[in-house]
């Protein structure tokens, strides 16, 4: 280009960086409110919580009164709201080039026109997604761009359908592609919602769950983690909308018009709308390598034999080699055991981190299509790796205890963020028993952590070798987070 002039593309993916930009979250305008609807005064930091005006403030006050729902006031508690450093070029996921001058209006002009063109159209969802992922989250807290991206998750016209091409996977997963190039997975109903695993069903037999893969997304966020790709619910026509439109021949000769209501096993339209999960895809591998790690407390999946960390309690002894000697890799993998427990997933044999970002990122807690299958029980194993390390992250335990508090308490906070999820009209995603095992999971963990830290304690008289300190000024925090009792 002789005038050197930066593409149309590049100006608008530097403008796009700045509105991924974390800062402009808290700058965004009304209208594009996010899931949660927070309402603007209470989307900055409160600061007067963080001065110590007695432990008991906030305890104190009344999330209801103030008009909040519980979720809002999750969301505007400190905790959520910790300033965070600024993100440096590299820890973005995705380069964004920008060289030379800025577009000015007479550049983008088109010619032969006096007229001045208006700015460049706002970035698709989907864009801005991608471009917010950075070496630690995949998106920032109370980022508007989550509403747009479930909207358009479970509203936009699917253009193409077609099977996950995946060695070893286990079942029928589809990638569905819209109108903007974006691209969604999609996990079909399985099972109702009150339905429990059936209990002579080995875990590795278990089937997929829409509704936990779209739990698991609000899970997460909940917890402040934020690693999980946004799902969300969709009511989809089997036929116009999958069989009609695949270039996929042996999907599309899977079809079959049941002859009885309702056949075992069949992913089946009833009579046409499918209810489903739809998780916004990740940059494609080719943008955005990923790495696959296998977990080391990874299940069995026999039925006969034990894994070495069931038969061995210093397996985290063992552990502690690199990745898991330096860095966060070991907290982070501890994190995932939580949610894990607390959804009940036994099915985490890997998780995933972005290879640009080296062994220094968070870790992608993709798959999670199996958690949500029983209320009734818990399963203690799932928490190993927190009871064999006794190492927790402080802000993840801060984040624990402030769910426990009866004014946001998880169960409440989760059926208040899954009532945003258009299924919701069909049905509640998650049913109350499940809901109140997430209660009664909750409380195992910290009581799990106190185990650690008063063995600790009895050990060598201190206990904060548990304690993983990441959160500089907890102190303050603290007196606002009163440990559940
Ligand atoms: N949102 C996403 N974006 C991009 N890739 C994804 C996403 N979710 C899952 N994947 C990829 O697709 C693969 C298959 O998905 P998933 O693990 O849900 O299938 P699965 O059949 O349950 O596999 P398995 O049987 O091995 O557990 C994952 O390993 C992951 O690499
Ligand atoms: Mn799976």
């Amino acid at each position: 280009n002789p005038c050197d002039a930066p593409s149309p593309r590049q100006t608008h993916l530097h403008t796009l960086r700045a509105l991924v930009d974390t800062n402009y979250t808290s700058r965004m305008s009304d209208n594009h409110a996010s899931y949660a609807k927070i309402p603007p005064d209470t989307r900055k930091v409160d600061s007067s919580h963080m001065d110590s005006n007695g432990p008991q403030k906030l305890a104190e006050k009344d999330p209801m009164g103030s008009g909040m729902s519980k979720l809002e006031a999750l969301f505007s508690h400190p905790l959520y709201n910790m300033p965070t450093p600024p993100i440096h070029e590299d820890d973005w996921l995705l380069k964004v080039k920008h060289k030379g001058k800025a577009l000015t209006s007479a550049m983008t002009q088109p010619i032969g026109t006096g007229a001045v063109t208006a700015t460049p159209p706002p970035p698709p969802p989907r864009l801005r997604f991608h471009l917010g992922i950075s070496r630690w989250q995949l998106y920032p807290h109370l980022d508007p761009n989550m509403a747009s991206l479930a909207q358009q998750l479970s509203t936009h016209r699917i253009v193409s359908a077609d099977v996950l091409q995946k060695s070893g996977g286990t079942q029928l997963k589809l990638v569905m592609s819209f109108p903007n190039y974006g691209q969604a997975m999609l996990k079909p109903i399985k099972q109702e919602r009150d339905e429990e695993t059936n209990f002579n069903l080995y875990y590795f037999s278990d089937f997929e769950r829409h509704n936990a893969e779209i739990a698991a997304f609000h899970r997460d966020r909940v917890l402040g983690y934020r690693r999980i790709p946004p799902a969300v619910g969709r009511l989809v026509d089997v036929v116009t909308e999958i069989k009609d439109i695949t270039t996929d021949h042996k999907l599309a000769r899977t079809f079959f018009t049941s002859p009885v209501f309702l056949l075992q096993h069949a992913v089946c339209g009833r009579p046409q709308n499918l209810e489903a999960s739809l998780a916004m895809m990740l940059p494609d591998p080719s943008l955005a390598t990923r790495r696959t790690w296998r977990s080391p407390w990874k299940c069995s999946y026999s039925r006969s034999k034990l894994a070495v960390w069931e038969k061995n309690p210093d397996y985290c002894d063992t552990v502690k080699t690199p990745p898991y000697n330096k860095g966060t890799r070991l907290v982070d993998l501890i994190d995932m055991t939580i949610l894990d427990f607390l959804m009940g997933n036994m099915d985490r044999h890997h998780y995933e981190t972005f290879e640009k970002f080296g062994n220094n990122t968070f870790l992608l807690h993709l798959d999670n299509g199996k958690a949500f299958g029983r209320h009734s029980t818990d399963e203690p194993s799932i928490l190993t790796p927190l009871e064999q390390c006794c190492r927790i992250r402080r802000s993840t335990l801060l984040h624990l205890r402030l769910l426990s508090l009866p004014q946001y308490r998880l169960s409440d906070v989760m059926r208040d963020s899954l009532s945003h999820d258009p299924l919701f009209s069909v049905a509640p995603l998650l049913s109350a028993l499940h809901l109140s095992a997430l209660d009664r999971r909750l409380v195992t963990v910290l009581q799990t952590v106190s185990c650690c830290q008063e063995r600790q304690r009895s050990r060598h008289g201190e206990g904060d070798d548990v304690i993983y300190e990441n959160v500089t000024d907890y102190k303050t925090l603290v007196n606002h987070v009163t440990p559940a009792r």
